[in-house]
């Protein structure tokens, strides 16, 4: 089995990561809610009991769930000499620019013995006043300290658990990515590291982008249609400038099946961060959709130019949605399920809520939050099956089952 296998949305998941919310999340603050991306303060308790309810409806439904930090974890016992590159690396990225803190925070956190609770700590945040017995006897530095907007010497990264974002698994191979913001960028250096240091994905997987590109693009915006055919939203988070170079670089790679991009111009708002923000398939003919997005919606189909390998060709389609998807995906009919079946109250509530931001780990058997009972209902009379989740206080961070999962292994589709 190859480490990484994702050549659509919908067929049977094996094999899925997901990264179980932490102490990260109690170092949220109202001030630094906004830079964060969050719009409130989960509580932890019930947000992990609502995170491990997801994965137990995973397991039950015969997915193998793997976790950021135990690969993480992995990661570093395999390697040795690893920890202290990871921990340069991550202390650069925190952006503490000077030798003293540097060598007190690599001290700091290399006093953890213990692998996966050096990771976690990582990923928790540290707070300047943890440092303190080791401040006492030298001099604050006035950098450090002027451009410190909290107490925390490196922030932390509430997130990690939306794990569809910092790469997206493509056919065999991933884009690891470059992201819009400096709070989420950081997570995508676990990945890094897993790809090209873990046993079971080294030397495996090929990357089709990369995070020191200087464009970005993130995974929620990234949609296998199927083995040959993407679909990626031009968003808040993902440029257009990115989907071509992530383009040529797919339509040039030996091994990759991808011939055609289909690139969905979205609103760029908060709202709609992403593409699956607004857009999921749940079966091979049937997608949800917020209606929200269908009178701004422009597609574009990007293909290789045949006369030039540097470029792409560029095409609008103008077609309505249904029919461009029946067309891509080579079926007869699309049918298109809108988020509260169109109302437009119920849609935009439920789709803040994350209403059309589900998981289908299966053709037509679909996760999504409990909460969005209007949507769910209408799902359930079109014969998806629906299986729900506890969503009061995981929703707070703005994302759905899609996105707090990454697939890395689904059985191929019989179209
Ligand atoms: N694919 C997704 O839509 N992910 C949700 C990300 C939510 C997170 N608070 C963010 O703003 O990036």
């Amino acid at each position: 089995m190859t480490a990484i296998h994702v050549t659509s949305e919908i067929g049977k998941l094996k094999k899925v990561l997901l990264h179980r919310p932490g102490r990260e999340l109690l170092n949220l603050t109202p001030d630094t809610l906004e830079r964060l991306l969050f719009d409130d303060i989960p509580f932890l308790k019930v947000a992990q009991e609502e995170h491990d309810a997801f994965a137990k409806i995973l397991r039950d439904n015969g997915v193998e769930v793997v976790y950021l930090e135990d690969l993480m974890a992995e990661t570093l016992a395999a390697n040795p000499g690893l920890r202290e590159q990871f921990l340069k690396q991550f202390i650069d990225e925190a952006g503490i620019k000077t030798e003293k803190y540097k060598k007190i925070v690599y001290d700091f956190l290399n006093s953890y013995d213990d692998n996966k609770e050096l990771i976690l700590k990582t990923m928790e945040g540290i707070n300047v006043n943890e440092l303190d017995s080791k401040l006492r006897n030298i001099e604050n530095s006035l950098v450090d300290l002027v451009s410190d907007e909290s107490n925390f010497i490196a922030d932390p990264m509430p997130n990690l658990y939306f794990t569809r974002d910092p790469f997206g698994s493509i056919g065999n191979g991933v884009s690891l990515n470059r992201m819009y913001s400096v709070t989420r960028n950081r997570e995508t250096i676990y990945a890094e590291y897993i790809f090209d240091h873990h046993p079971e994905y080294k030397g495996q997987v090929d990357k089709y982008f990369d995070r020191y590109n200087p464009f970005h693009i993130e995974g929620g915006d990234i949609l296998n249609l199927n083995d040959h055919v993407l679909a990626i939203g031009i968003s808040q988070r993902t440029q257009a400038d990115a989907i071509e170079m992530i383009a040529k670089n797919l339509f040039s790679h030996k091994d990759a099946k991808i011939d055609t991009i289909l690139a969905f111009n979205i609103p760029n708002s908060r709202a709609f961060m992403h593409l699956d923000t607004v857009f999921t398939q749940i079966d091979k003919d049937k997608f949800t959709v917020h209606p929200g997005i269908m009178g701004p919606l422009q597609v574009f189909e990007i293909t290789a130019d045949p006369d030039n390998s540097n470029e792409v060709l560029v095409k609008e389609m103008n077609d309505k949605l249904e029919n461009i998807l029946a067309r891509y995906l080579g079926i007869p009919k699309v049918e298109l399920i809108m988020c509260a079946g169109g109302d437009k109250i119920a849609a935009e509530r439920e789709q803040w809520n994350d209403g059309s931001n589900t998981l289908c780990i299966a053709p037509g058997v679909i996760v999504v939050y409990e909460r969005n009972d209007v949507t769910n209902a209408l799902l359930k009379e079109k014969g998806l099956t629906v299986l729900e989740m506890p969503s009061a206080e995981l929703s707070r961070g703005r994302g759905g089952p899609r996105c707090m999962s990454m697939p890395l292994v689904r059985e191929e589709v019989e179209w």
